[in-house]
């Protein structure tokens, strides 16, 4: 009786798989009477949906979800019972499946009841971890903040989420159950993972003027409740708050840059001489290059922002007292606790724990540097409204610092702004060292693509004192695909996320209108199907002109995210690291004889091995 009970129930659910309930299941069952397997499940059918109840009930997704592996076409005119079905059943036994096997090959002929629909968003498969808690512990350090926040905060919150990610146990959740992942707490916050290019340009077509993705919770923490600002910063804010602060950002943002060009250069040469300095006789940087690295990207931030080289790239080392010594301590410990803070329980939430107070602590540095740089900028600007303009003036004013624009033109009030910028330094800062990190690892790595480069950059650059241009820069399509294809390996952020503005259909599913959705943006740059030989550095597949793409590119890369709440900082980070490799190939054949180098997620994906390249000198 158990077993048959337990084949039936298989049958059952492969037939609830393909859309096919109760009402027909009868039906069908009347008028197939020689069918062994239908008759088992309408004989045993009050007790399979008690049982089935009882599961959905229990939240235990095992099973169905297993068999309700993706299919993305449910058409009701193909067979019911085929052998491709029954290989989805993963809970069957062989007994069951050759009982399945048995059944006539019968053409269901579908009725308008009947009509392919999409399954619901419950069939989506993905683990029931809350309910098993030894499975649960495993994603920690992928869920736990979100699961946290989907059992005890999400309801407070809005619906804001909170979310740490690690690459390793999403692409298992991939493996285990399919392109389409459905993660469930108990209480509230769904959360559905995909990676298809298709399935993301689906989801990003939905989107409105004002798309809603996870903050930063803790960052938002320090703003609104420690700091007492009136902004929960750049990545935690949502809709029309932002999207009204964005736009007057992203003019100065972008177009401002041009001006910066020389200045930014100079930033690169004073690596490039620095490197020189701190290299040993081996020709090998110490293992903490990646903070001179950091380095270089905040005194590129510190010139566009505040028009000031703060001089983090003093040849002569940096007195620890000094404000450039004490910004890049506290923006490493930030950092670290930064990442500490977002995983796993968020126990701060309750009270102060030591990792907040030192978050909050190297916070408040870069606070009162940038608060010191709004005030000087202030005065600037309130000296030249007392003050009439001349033409000289007017220029002056033409080309004044980002940070004046937008206190001058676009009347961000300071406070805001020390939110904007704080954001943008412990995590955009970031992202664009550690990028460059990956890069430099790439060219290392790669000695035949290192060679081509230098072959594009050398008659740009034909003496060590020449210079580049915008124009120059833009004249280098080799080194821009060897950036493109560094990102497309190692983006900073492996994940773009958002909520569902609407309800669609996807892959056979029906996810619903405020589902949150996890786009793993770094997986999708790595299949066999988006590129090909996905592993390779092969900066080559870039330089395919755009009347014969090679590959689909556009939602299989996303390192910049997609749409209204895309980098703000994109142009910024392309030159910066555009001109930095250019200048550094130019000078030095980088070499690395180590351990091969993989990434770390730390808020962004970071280098888990020290950088200890060899920069040997050219001329
Ligand atoms: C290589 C360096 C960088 C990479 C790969 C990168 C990547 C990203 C990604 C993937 C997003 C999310 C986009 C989305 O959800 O669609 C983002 C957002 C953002 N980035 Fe960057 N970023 C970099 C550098 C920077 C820099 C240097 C800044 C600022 C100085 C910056 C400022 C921002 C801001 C403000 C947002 C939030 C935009 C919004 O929500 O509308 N980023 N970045």
């Amino acid at each position: 009786m158990f077993l048959h009970v337990r084949k039936a129930t298989n049958m059952y659910r492969l037939l609830r798989f393909h859309g096919i309930y109760h009402t027909e299941l009868s039906r069908i069952s009347e008028r197939y009477p020689f069918s062994r397997s239908l008759a088992k499940v309408t004989n045993y059918l009050p007790a399979i949906e008690r049982q089935e109840y009882l599961q959905d009930t229990n939240n235990d997704v095992i099973c169905s979800a297993t068999l309700a592996q993706p299919q993305p076409e449910h058409s009701m005119d193909t067979q019911i019972i085929h052998s491709s079905s029954a290989n989805t059943l993963d809970c069957d036994n062989a007994a069951a499946t050759a009982e399945i096997l048995d059944v006539p090959k019968v053409r269901v002929t579908p009725d308008l009841t009947m009509e392919k629909t999409a399954l619901p968003f419950e069939e989506i498969p993905g683990p029931a971890i809350l309910k098993l808690w030894e499975k649960y512990w495993k994603y920690v350090p992928l869920l736990g903040t979100q699961l946290f926040c989907s059992l005890l905060i999400n309801r407070f919150t809005q619906g804001r989420l909170n979310w740490n990610r690690n690459i390793t146990p999403l692409q298992y959740l991939f493996n285990e159950y399919g392109p389409i992942v459905r993660i469930h707490g108990p209480i509230a916050g769904n959360i559905v993972m995909i990676h298809r290019p298709e399935h993301i340009a689906e989801v990003f077509k939905q989107e409105e003027d004002s798309p809603i993705r996870s903050g930063i919770d803790i960052l938002q923490h320090y703003h609104l409740h420690y700091r007492k600002y009136r902004l929960p910063g750049p990545f935690s804010m949502q809709g029309a708050e932002w999207t009204d602060v964005k736009v007057k950002l992203e003019k100065p943002f972008t177009q401002q840059l041009s001006q910066y060009f020389d200045r930014l250069e100079l930033t690169s040469d004073e690596l490039v001489q620095r490197i020189r300095k701190i290299r040993n006789r081996q020709d090998e940087v110490p293992g903490q290059f990646i903070e001179e690295l950091t380095r270089w990207s905040m005194e590129c931030f510190s010139i566009l922002m505040f028009n000031r080289r703060l001089g983090f790239l003093e040849s002569t080392g940096l007195n620890v007292a000094s404000e450039p010594a004490r910004i890049i301590e506290a923006l490493t410990t930030a950092h670290v606790y930064l990442s500490r803070c977002e995983t796993g329980f968020q126990v701060w939430r309750f009270f102060e724990t030591p990792f907040a107070k030192k978050l909050f602590g190297a916070c408040d540095v870069i606070d009162s540097v940038i608060g010191k740089y709004i005030r000087q900028a202030q005065n600037k600007v309130r000296h030249r409204t007392l003050t009439p303009l001349d033409d000289k003036d007017t220029m002056a004013e033409e080309s004044s610092p980002i940070l004046e624009k937008i206190l001058f033109n676009e009347r961000i009030h300071p406070d805001d702004i020390t939110t904007l910028l704080m954001d943008m330094i412990v995590l955009g800062v970031q992202a664009t060292s550690n990028c460059q990190g990956f890069l430099l690892y790439y060219l290392a790595k790669n000695p035949r693509v290192q060679r081509k480069l230098f072959e594009e950059i050398y008659p740009i650059l034909p003496n060590r004192s020449s210079t580049l241009n915008e124009a120059t820069l833009k004249s280098l399509p080799y080194l821009k695909a060897c950036l493109q294809e560094c990102l497309r390996l190692r983006p900073a952020f492996p994940y773009i996320t958002r909520v569902l503005p609407k309800t669609i259909n996807l892959h056979g599913y029906t996810i619903p209108k405020g589902t949150y959705l996890i786009m793993a943006n770094q997986i999708a740059a790595r299949r066999e199907e988006n590129f090909e030989d996905p592993e390779k550095f092969k900066p080559e597949r870039w330089m395919t002109n755009n009347d014969n793409p090679e590959y689909n590119q556009e939602f299989s890369y996303l390192p910049f995210g997609h749409g209204v709440r895309s980098c703000l900082g994109k142009s910024m980070a392309k030159m910066e690291m555009m001109l930095l490799t250019a200048k550094l190939i130019r000078e030095y054949r980088i070499e690395y004889d180590y351990a091969d180098i993989g990434s770390r997620y730390m808020m962004v994906n970071v280098p888990n091995r020290p950088l200890r390249f060899r920069f040997v000198d050219r001329d």
